[in-house]
Formats: C-alpha cells, structure tokens, sequence
C-alpha cells in the first residue's frame, strides 16, 4: 500500500475518506506519485497531516498558514512530510479541476514593478474589490532582498492593512531567509496550497529587483508589470526582458499632477510593445492607467484580466503554459539540488579552491578546471556507489 493509502483511514479504498478524494484517484496518484522513499509515518505525523489537509480544503486560514510554514521548513523530516501533503492536496486539485471539465479553477497573476510603483496599494484595491464580488484572494510574496541581505525590501511595513482584515483573503510574506531556488519552490507550493484552501485568485508579488520577477513569471498564468509614471528614463531601469515577459502593463498613479506623465508613459509602452515579439496568438499584451487612490480604471482593468484568461483558456494556450511550467519548476529544483550536492561533494570541496585559484591566475583554462572537479565527483561518486 502506498503512502497516500497508508494516510487515509483504513475504508479509503472502498469509501472516499476526504471530499473530492476517491479511492480511484488515490490509486492513480499511487503509481505517479512514487512517495515509497519515504519512511512509514508515525501515528503523530499521519495525526498532524490529517488535521492540515482537512483544515486546508474546508478554507481554514490557520491551516493554510501553517502548512506554507512546513513547505517553507529545512527540516529534512518535515521537508517529507510537506510532500506528502502537497501530493495529497494535488490529488485534491486534480479531482475538481476534472470535474470543471479539465480547466483549472484557479487563476494565478504575478504582479511585478520597482519599488514604490504602487504594488501593495494596488493590490489592496484590487482584493479588496474582488472579494467583494464573491472571490477568495491570496497574496503571496517573493522578495529578492531577503534571499541576499536577510533585509526586506517589502515586508517591513505595513501592507494592504485592509485586505489583511478581510477574511475572504489571505496574505503571506516572503519567507525571511533562504536562497531564490528555494523561496522559488516554497511560493509554487504555496500557490497549490492556496488553490486547496479554495483560493481561486492568487497574487503573486514581487519586486522588480535582480531575477525575482524571472521566477515569478513562470509559476504564473498572467504577468503584470507595474510602472510608476514619475522618473526621468522610465523606460530604462526597468529591463527589458521583463517587458517581453508582461502580459499587461499598469500604469499606476494616474491621477492630479500625475495623470498627464501617466498618460505619456502609456503611449511610450504602447509603442514599446508593438515592436516585441508576439508571445502568443491569443492574446496581445495591452498597456492600461489606474489610479488605486480614486479607484478610475480598476474595474477595467480587472475586464482585462479576465479577458486574458477567457482567451487563454478557449485557446489551451493557459494549460499548455501551466504544463510547460511543471517542467521549469522540476528543472529549476533539479539544477539547485544537483549543483549543491556538487559543491558540498567531498572531493570537489577538497580541490574546488585551488583550482579556481588557478583559472583565476590563468594558470589553467576553465574548461580543464572543470574537467579535473567534474571527474572529481563522478568517479568518487560512483565509487561510492558501489
Ligand atoms: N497619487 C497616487 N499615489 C499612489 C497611488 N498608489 C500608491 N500611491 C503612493 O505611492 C507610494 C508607494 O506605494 P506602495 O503601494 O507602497 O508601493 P509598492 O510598489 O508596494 O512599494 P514597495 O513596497 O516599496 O515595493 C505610496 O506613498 C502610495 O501612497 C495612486 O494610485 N495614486
């Protein structure tokens, strides 16, 4: 019996135990999911993640917030135990997504733009408006300051007070610590997370410093960029890969003094766009004015969104995005997994700085450094093996 069946009370097989979990799905799930490494739960854990996993999808906050905590833990036990939940609540997912005739029910957004463009404000008008028409919004974080510095460019004020009042929304900061890969795999987790707490708008933020917004855009179905209409070189400064990457641009702050520069900047993008590459044929990225002080343009813009989504979706082109971003993320984790277990590699950390002393004094070439320390590691690696 697999994990998942082991999780479940003993009748799983013959009555679904969990809504919307059958026991044909937990078969399925049984063969993709090869959770066999993964040693025998204890009665706590099992006890522990029945309570997260029933919390989670009957819309508990509390639960939500602390299954992203295990997700988030380097505890190499919880780090597992987190797995098995997340395989659990996929499965969950999986099944209502069928029953919604195969298209996802949850529509994720990044939302990306430089210090001060107005993001949190933003974002709090626009939750705070679509809770308001019935929707469960969740807000997540991924800063890049506190990856390198320990700092936080977002999370040390206070943010979107409102919207973290409201119950039909949820809020999570950027974990504290931790490398880009990692806060990376931990805000995809959360999303699926969040989608099992019934949230059916994520929020993604970021800003756009260093390669944050990269990552944010391939764990998204829509890409919006912020810019603020103030500043000399507004189109500089911000890169320019990330505008390909946009789906919308906002102009935020369009309002009294700022309106005119907002409506200059508008047409500055709208040219900017018609000369990039079409990124996909059913949609054509649109550049829009709002101001979140007087409200004007929100509810257009929202229009936007979800004519995004309907054409994304009639089109397939909205699932094929999220299969093809499955396979970034497995990558992204491979590749951070692999390159650490290769500097921590005994026989690599061993030779590692005199050869790159060497490559630096020009002493030897690149390639043949890497050569010596890629043979380093596969032949005590194999050794080992043996
Ligand atoms: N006039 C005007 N000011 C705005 C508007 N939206 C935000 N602001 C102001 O712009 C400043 C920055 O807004 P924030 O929402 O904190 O910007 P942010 O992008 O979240 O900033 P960071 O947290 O630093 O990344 C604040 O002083 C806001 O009051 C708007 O629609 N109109």
């Amino acid at each position: 019996r697999c994990l998942l069946h082991r999780l479940a009370p003993p009748s799983c097989t013959r009555t679904p135990s969990f809504p919307g979990l059958n026991s044909q799905h937990i078969r399925s799930m049984c063969v993709e999911s090869t959770l066999s490494h993964i040693k025998e739960l204890s009665p706590p854990e099992q006890r522990l993640l029945n309570k997260l996993y029933k919390g989670l999808i009957s819309g508990q906050r509390a639960s939500l917030a602390e299954s992203i905590t295990l997700v988030e833990t380097q505890h190499p036990r919880k780090k597992e135990l987190a797995q098995v939940l997340l395989q659990r609540v996929l499965a969950y997912r999986k099944e209502q997504e069928k029953q919604n005739g195969g298209k996802p029910l949850a529509f994720r957004v990044g939302l990306s733009g430089p210090p001060g463009a107005g993001k949190s404000t933003f974002i709090e008008v626009v939750g705070k408006m679509l809770t308001g028409q019935g929707h469960k919004v969740s807000v997540l974080a991924v800063d890049p300051s506190s990856c390198t510095t320990g700092g936080s460019l977002m999370g040390d004020k206070t943010r979107m007070t409102e919207l973290s009042r409201d119950m039909s929304a949820f809020i999570r900061p950027s974990p504290t610590s931790g490398t880009l890969g990692g806060v990376t795999r931990t805000t995809n987790e959360a999303i699926v997370l969040c989608e099992g707490g019934g949230y059916d708008i994520v929020l993604v933020e970021t800003v756009g410093v260093g390669q944050s917004e990269f990552a944010v855009a391939d764990m998204v179905d829509m890409f919006v960029l912020l810019i603020p209409p103030a500043g000399g070189d507004e189109l500089q400064g911000i890169k320019r890969g990330i505008i390909e990457m946009a789906d919308l641009v906002v102009v935020t702050k369009a309002d009294g003094d700022l309106l005119i520069p907002a409506r200059r900047i508008q047409a500055e993008y709208t040219s900017a766009l018609k000369l990039l590459r079409k990124k996909s044929k059913s949609w054509n990225p649109k550049v829009v004015r709002v101001s979140s002080q007087t409200g004007e343009g929100v509810p257009e813009l929202w229009g936007k969104m979800e004519a995004f989504r309907s054409a994304t979706l009639s089109s397939g082109d909205f699932q094929t995005k999220r299969r093809a971003q499955h396979k970034v993320w497995m990558w992204s984790l491979i590749k951070e997994n692999v390159l650490r277990h290769f500097q921590e590699h005994p026989a690599v950390r061993g030779e590692l700085p005199k050869l790159e002393d060497r490559v630096t004094r020009g002493a030897i070439s690149p390639g043949l450094a890497a050569d010596l320390l890629l043979k380093a590691f596969t032949s005590s690696s194999s050794s080992s093996s043996q």
